[in-house]
């Protein structure tokens, strides 16, 4: 594993920002995965496998029967003698050759048995059932779906439903996960307004509602957001407040070269380390990434506007959240866009578009200040700097449904 930070010192910043592919790559290698520990499964959905999960017991767990119907002991006809239903003791100990019980899917196959043969294939007379004779037919042999003690998922897993079932299946009640890291959300600028219609110089609050639904996505746990006066020391003090609490702080907004933006002076005046200092993107440019002295929180700076805000949190706050909970990254996804795009020749471009089938389609609606097109849309996808206007393969970075 590279410890934080020694890659990130060779990453060379481009004019305008870091490249936005090296701002990724930093920010996943600014973090590591967070302390397992051990939870119930029902605490467990949606973190990361902190170790391999091992199959505590065979799966089927005892020969069995894979339908309803009959076992039966060799070549019929077959003398019924009992019955064998799943939890309960059989009705007789053994089969003996021309000999069968009815038996239930899920139940124990007596010793003896050859084959299981399905209702819809026996004939009934009294106590007598025939049928074709097929060895070995319909019987789950104990282990011969999984071996006990065979991993059954890799360290860093995402749990999901199945998964948890899973589990259950092999015979966990607990599992060892990495915990999910804690985001404080801080939402800057007094012009911020927090409900209905904002009076003209004001502006709805747009990223309260997103974020905290984006961050458990990615993987961690959102505080309730904080919501600032511009000024450095509202700032400043929020932050060294809530650097012990959380593994991350994600600033909203002041993150330009304005009067009113002053993260990256706090950040200087605290003795923050800036990992990323803008990035050559559009939209999203201003964003930054920090970590607070003493091996403390890392600092997410996203702009106010908040499409920008969204496609920042995608780039910086993605990575490091997916790393801290210990999450496998994912291989990139790719679509092929339906229409020449316009790039930009120094800036990666995120565009959002919807996805059928791999074809990428942008929805247009992408003003930085303007969320309708990402809500609109399946994906953004990634087009890097040129000078032209091009179709082709993109990356897509997948949006939260
Ligand atoms: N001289 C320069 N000015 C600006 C640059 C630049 O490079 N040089 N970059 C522009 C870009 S791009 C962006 S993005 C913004 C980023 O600004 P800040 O992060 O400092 O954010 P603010 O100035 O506070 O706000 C920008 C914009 O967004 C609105 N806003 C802020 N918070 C929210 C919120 N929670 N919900 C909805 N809308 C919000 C705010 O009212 C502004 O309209 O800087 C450009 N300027
Ligand atoms: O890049 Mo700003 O982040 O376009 O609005």
């Amino acid at each position: 594993m590279t410890a934080p930070g020694t890659e990130i010192a060779q990453l060379a910043l481009s004019h305008g920002g870091m490249a936005w592919s090296q701002a990724r790559r930093s920010a996943e290698l600014a973090a590591l995965p967070l302390d397992p520990c051990a939870v119930p499964l029902r605490r467990a959905r949606g973190l990361a496998l902190a170790e391999p999960l091992l199959a505590g017991l065979a799966l089927p767990g005892f020969d069995t029967a894979a339908m309803d119907g009959y076992a039966v002991c060799g070549p019929g006809p077959w003398h019924v003698i009992g019955r064998a239903l799943a939890g309960c003791s059989p009705s007789v100990p053994a089969l003996g050759p021309g000999q069968a019980v009815e038996i239930a899917t899920g139940a124990q196959v007596l010793p003896g048995t050859t084959a299981v043969l399905p209702y819809e294939r026996a004939q009934r007379t009294g106590a007598s059932v025939s049928g074709p004779d097929e060895p070995g037919r319909h019987i789950r042999r104990r282990g011969e779906e999984c071996a006990e003690g065979r991993e059954v998922l890799s360290a860093g897993t995402l749990v999901t439903p199945a998964a948890l079932g899973l589990a259950a299946s092999v015979g966990c009640d607990t599992l060892m996960v990495h915990r999910r890291p804690g985001v404080a959300l801080l939402v800057t600028g007094d012009e911020v307004v927090r409900h209905g219609i904002p009076p003209v110089g004001r502006v709805r609050d747009a990223l309260g509602p997103l974020l905290p639904g984006l961050v458990d996505w990615l993987g961690g746990i959102a505080q309730p957001p904080t919501y600032l006066p511009d000024g450095r020391a509202p700032l400043s003090s929020a932050l060294a407040r809530s650097r012990g609490s959380v593994d991350v702080i994600a600033v909203c907004g002041a993150s330009s070269r304005g009067p009113a933006d002053h993260l990256r002076p706090v950040l200087r005046e605290l003795g923050a380390e800036v990992l990323v200092d803008g990035v050559a993107c559009r939209p999203g440019h201003p964003q930054l990434l920090a970590r607070l002295p003493g091996g403390g929180a890392l600092v997410v700076g996203l702009p106010g506007n908040p499409y920008a805000a969204l496609a920042a949190a995608l780039t910086l706050l993605a990575p490091v959240l997916g790393r801290l909970s210990g999450r496998i990254p994912r291989p990139p996804e790719h679509g092929v866009l339906t229409a020449p795009v316009r790039r930009r020749p120094h800036e990666t471009r995120l565009l959002p578009v919807t996805v059928v089938s791999g074809r990428a389609t942008p929805v247009g609606h992408d003003r930085p200040g303007l969320l309708w097109g990402a809500a609109a849309a399946d994906a953004l996808a990634v087009l890097p700097p040129t000078d032209d206007a091009e179709a082709g393969r993109v990356e897509l970075l997948a949006l939260p449904r």
